[in-house]
Formats: structure tokens, C-alpha cells, sequence
């Protein structure tokens, strides 16, 4: 196979050295630049891959290096053209893929290594592939370690002339940023085919009974009352449940706070400051965690006042609504699609009893069998995905002075607009979705499985089964 050359963009990346360690999760390491100035580089993410029992299996079942670039390839643009299309490019930054050379790898997975948390560095970065992916650092705003340069770029509307001095209110204010992994935002009871636990799918979504799991596994020590559908619910109604709406999204983001597991993070300056244990953090209590998000601010942000900024810029933008709607691409269900893969595959199924309607999936073709085992895989990565807020932190802003306050969102504004950074009635913001990597077929039979498990684990170990609202 011929690699798509003019996919990868030409940059050096520099010494190893300039790239600084920012987070992980159980597939990527992301670094942000910190050398010398340099305009393709500022403000930007390297993402790249770390080994894994897959890459490795993928690696010997492909031609070796050529077609895990064309793999690569094939992903990259999976990210660029049809995530884009679907959630709407304005959330979407694929960035570019650029070469690495093995060396420039083995030096920087020694380089980060202390940095990383224990649980995640037995894996290693992967030193045999030869390209990694440049991406916008969301978690701040360009070329912000730059001081008094905080709206530089071009690409994202900002007049150079107007950046602000050093010595402007906005220059001082702190970029905080806030990445919410949101998860499934239905209920998984929608398809006909459902036999398996048909009454606890209506009832309870799939992170409320999961967390159970994670209960049991010891990874982590307390149930969580964050429940995605209360994030997910629509608070641009123009109806009476508005503001029941507004206020079940601010009790959302704030179990996210007292519970952060690997759903919330908050960088601060681009730094990682607070995040749960299974994202690298330490395990604190609720009222650790009140106090410590408290401490972070400056100057002072009640949680209250965070969560009632995040949810009024989240109820402005539709990236919510647009994660949901291709979530549920799931039509089927796993219960369904399993049943599909083994027929496609022509491998014996385990399910052992018939599906509701099982005669109208038979009927279904080879082809549109594969047409919503796809579907299915779209809806499995924005599952997964995690949406990354940054906006700056100004002194005025509080639950009482909200009313007064304009949100703006950074891709909004023009480049002949004059903008005022002293101005201390608006709060300026970035939003985008990262992790939008495509999920394999292989892993069809472990969702299945998982499926079971945390179902049945659900309705044997739960006395108190949870009643979510869509
Ligand atoms: O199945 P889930 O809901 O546990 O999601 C997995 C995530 O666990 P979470 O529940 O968010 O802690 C899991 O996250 P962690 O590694 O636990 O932080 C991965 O994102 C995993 O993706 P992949 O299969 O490695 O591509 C995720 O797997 P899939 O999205 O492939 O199911
Ligand atoms: N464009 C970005 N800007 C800033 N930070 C980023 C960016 N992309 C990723 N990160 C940070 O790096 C972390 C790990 O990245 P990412 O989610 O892509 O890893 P992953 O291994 O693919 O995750 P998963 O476990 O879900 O498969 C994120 O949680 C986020 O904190």
C-alpha cells in the first residue's frame, strides 16, 4: 500500500527537550512545547502513541512500519473529515500529522517518565512508529506562555495589533481550563431487539450502574452521584423545564468536582492541577476535594461560580447535544450488535436466547449489517471522548454579577473586531472534543461482555437501583 504523503505536514519538532509532559490516557501521551519560541510550535500538543498489546499484534499482522502509517493515515482522517463533519468542525481540531524519528521517541519516553503517574507508565511510548499527531494545546489559549501575547494567532481571529500588555487585567487573569470525559448520555433501552435487563436499561444509564464496577475493582472508593443524562439534558429549552435543566447541569459539573475519577480534569496555565485518582490524581474525599478546588483559583472562584460558568457556556454551545446525537447511532444496542458481528464474522454466538425480534436481523444483508456495526463504532468513540473548556478566570465574575457577564467564544471573533481586554464583563473561551480516535471491530465481543458484566453485577450488587432521566 502507498502512504498518503501529503497528509503529513513538514515541521521540526525540535530536541526532545522542548516537549514537556501534560497528560495521557490508555492510548496516547500528550506533551505540550516549551522551547523557543517558534510560531508553528507555541500553543501546541504532541500526541503520541504508547505501546499496547493491539499495536503490537496490529504491528505483526500488518507489513510491519508501511501499513501502521497507512493505518495511522486512515485514523487521522477518520478525526479530520468525518468526526468533523459529524460533531461540526468548530469543536473538531485534528491538528497534523508530522514524522518522528526513533531516536527523537526513546529520548522522550526516558525524558517523561518520573512525570508520569505509576498506574500508566508500565506502557511505555511506542518507539517503533514513525509519526505523531501536532495538535492545538486546548487547554489554553495560543501562544499564551508568551507573556502578554495571549490572542496571537491568526487561526483563531485574533487581531495581533490588539494583543494586550503585559501589564492589562487580562494578561494577569489565570486560563483555567476544564476537561469533562462526559460518557454515555442515554439510556440504553431504545431498541427493540433488548431482552437481556430491558427494565434496569430503562432505569438506570450505563456510568451510574458501571460505577459499581469500579466499586468492587477497588478503583475507586466512592460511588459518584455525577450521572452523564443530568450534563446531556437540554437547558436551551424554551419551555418551563428550562431551569429545572440549567440546575440539574450545575449538579452534574458539581459531582464532577467532588468526584473526579477520569472525568474531570482542571488545568490551570496549561498545568494539570486537579484531576481524580484514576486521572493521575490523588484519591480525595469530597470535602478534600471542595477545599482543595478552593484553593486553586485566583482570585477566588466558589465552586458554585465554576459551575455556573461552565454550565452557561456549555448551554450556549450545541456540542453537547451533537455528542449525543451521534451517541446514538447506537440503534441496536450491544446486545443486537453482538448477535451481527458473529454472523457476519461467522463465528458461534454466546448469547444463549433469542433477541426480541431476532427474524428482522436476519433479514438484514451482509452490507447493512456492516453499516451499523459502523454506525455502532462511531457512537463507542464519542462514548469515549472528552470535551476540553478553557477560558479566562476574571476577577468579577461570581453567581451574582453572572447575569452580566458575555460569553465569547474564541472562534467568534473577527478579525477586524476591536476587542477590549480590560473590558471585565466578559469571559473569552475555547471549546473543543479531543480523543476521537476510531474503536476496533475486535473489540465488539469485550463490549458485549462488559455489557454483561456490569449489568448483572449492577442488579445483584445494587439495593438501591437509581431511577436517570433523560
Ligand atoms: O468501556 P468503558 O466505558 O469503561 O470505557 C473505557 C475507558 O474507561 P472509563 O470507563 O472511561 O474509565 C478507558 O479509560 P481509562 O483507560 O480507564 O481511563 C479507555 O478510554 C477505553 O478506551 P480503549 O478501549 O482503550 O480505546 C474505554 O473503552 P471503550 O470506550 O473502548 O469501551
Ligand atoms: N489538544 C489537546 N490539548 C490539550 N490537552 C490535550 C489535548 N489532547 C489531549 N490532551 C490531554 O491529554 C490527555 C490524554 O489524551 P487522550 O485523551 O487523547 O489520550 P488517550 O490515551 O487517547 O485517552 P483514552 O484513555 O480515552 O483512550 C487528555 O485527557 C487531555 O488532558
Amino acid at each position: 500500500m502507498q502512504h498518503d504523503h501529503s497528509s503529513i505536514t513538514n515541521i521540526d519538532i525540535g530536541t526532545f527537550k522542548y516537549w514537556k509532559y501534560k497528560g495521557e490516557g490508555a492510548c496516547n501521551v500528550v506533551l505540550t512545547y516549551h522551547g523557543p519560541n517558534n510560531s508553528k510550535l507555541n500553543g501546541r500538543v504532541l500526541r503520541v502513541k504508547k505501546t499496547n498489546v493491539s499495536s503490537t499484534t496490529i504491528g505483526t499482522l500488518l507489513n510491519g512500519n508501511e501499513d501502521q502509517v497507512n493505518k495511522d493515515i486512515s485514523d487521522f482522517k477518520f478525526v479530520a473529515d468525518k468526526m468533523s463533519f459529524i460533531l461540526n468542525s468548530r469543536y473538531v481540531y485534528p491538528g497534523e500529522i508530522i514524522r518522528v524519528t526513533k531516536e527523537f521517541l526513546e529520548q522522550l519516553d526516558e525524558h517523561i517518565l518520573n512525570d508520569r503517574p505509576k498506574s500508566r507508565s508500565k506502557l511505555r511510548i511506542d518507539t517503533n512508529i514513525t509519526i505523531a499527531f501536532l495538535i492545538q494545546d486546548l487547554s489554553m489559549f495560543r501562544d499564551v506562555s508568551i507573556p502578554g501575547h495571549h490572542f496571537q494567532s491568526p487561526k483563531e481571529n485574533f487581531s495581533p495589533s490588539l494583543s494586550p500588555s503585559p501589564s492589562s487585567s487580562f494578561t494577569r487573569d489565570q486560563i483555567i481550563c476544564i476537561e469533562i470525559k462526559p460518557k454515555w448520555g442515554f439510556l440504553q433501552s431504545r431498541s427493540e431487539f433488548i431482552t437481556n435487563a430491558k427494565d434496569v436499561k430503562s432505569n438506570t444509564c450505563r456510568y451510574c450502574m458501571h460505577q459499581y464496577i469500579k466499586l468492587q475493582e477497588g478503583s475507586i472508593s466512592e460511588i459518584s452521584n455525577y450521572c452523564p443524562l443530568d450534563l446531556y439534558c437540554n437547558s436551551n429549552d424554551n419551555d418551563d423545564n428550562n431551569s429545572m435543566n440549567i440546575d440539574r447541569k450545575k449538579k452534574a459539573i458539581k459531582e464532577l468536582f467532588y468526584h473526579p475519577q477520569n472525568n474531570l480534569k482542571i488545568y490551570i496555565d496549561g498545568e494539570l492541577a486537579f484531576t481524580g485518582s484514576l486521572g493521575g490524581g490523588n484519591d480525595l474525599s469530597k470535602e478534600e476535594s471542595i477545599q482543595m478546588i478552593g484553593s486553586l483559583f485566583r482570585p477566588t472562584l466558589s465552586t458554585q461560580s465554576l459551575c455556573e460558568l461552565v454550565s452557561a457556556i456549555l448551554s450556549r454551545e450545541s456540542i453537547l447535544s451533537n455528542l449525543k446525537s451521534v451517541q446514538l447511532y447506537d440503534e441496536l444496542d450491544i446486545e443486537a450488535i453482538y448477535y451481527l458481528y458473529c454472523k457476519l464474522n461467522q463465528i458461534p454466538n454466546t448469547i444463549g436466547y433469542q433477541l426480541n425480534s431476532q427474524s428482522k436481523l436476519d433479514q438484514l444483508t451482509n452490507d447493512q449489517i456492516r453499516e451499523y456495526i459502523s454506525r455502532f463504532l462511531i457512537s463507542a468513540t464519542v462514548k469515549d471522548c472528552s470535551i476540553m473548556l478553557s477560558f479566562n478566570n476574571n476577577s468579577k465574575f461570581n453567581s451574582d454579577t453572572i447575569q452580566s457577564f458575555k460569553f465569547i467564544n474564541s472562534l467568534d471573533i473577527s478579525s477586524n473586531t476591536t476587542i477590549n481586554f480590560n473590558d471585565n464583563n466578559i469571559i473569552y473561551y475555547k471549546i473543543g472534543i479531543v480523543d476521537l480516535d476510531k474503536k476496533k471491530e475486535s473489540s465488539i465481543p469485550n463490549y458485549y461482555k462488559t455489557d454483561k458484566l456490569i449489568i448483572e453485577n449492577y442488579q445483584n450488587n445494587c439495593n438501591n437501583k437509581k431511577q436517570c432521566t433523560e
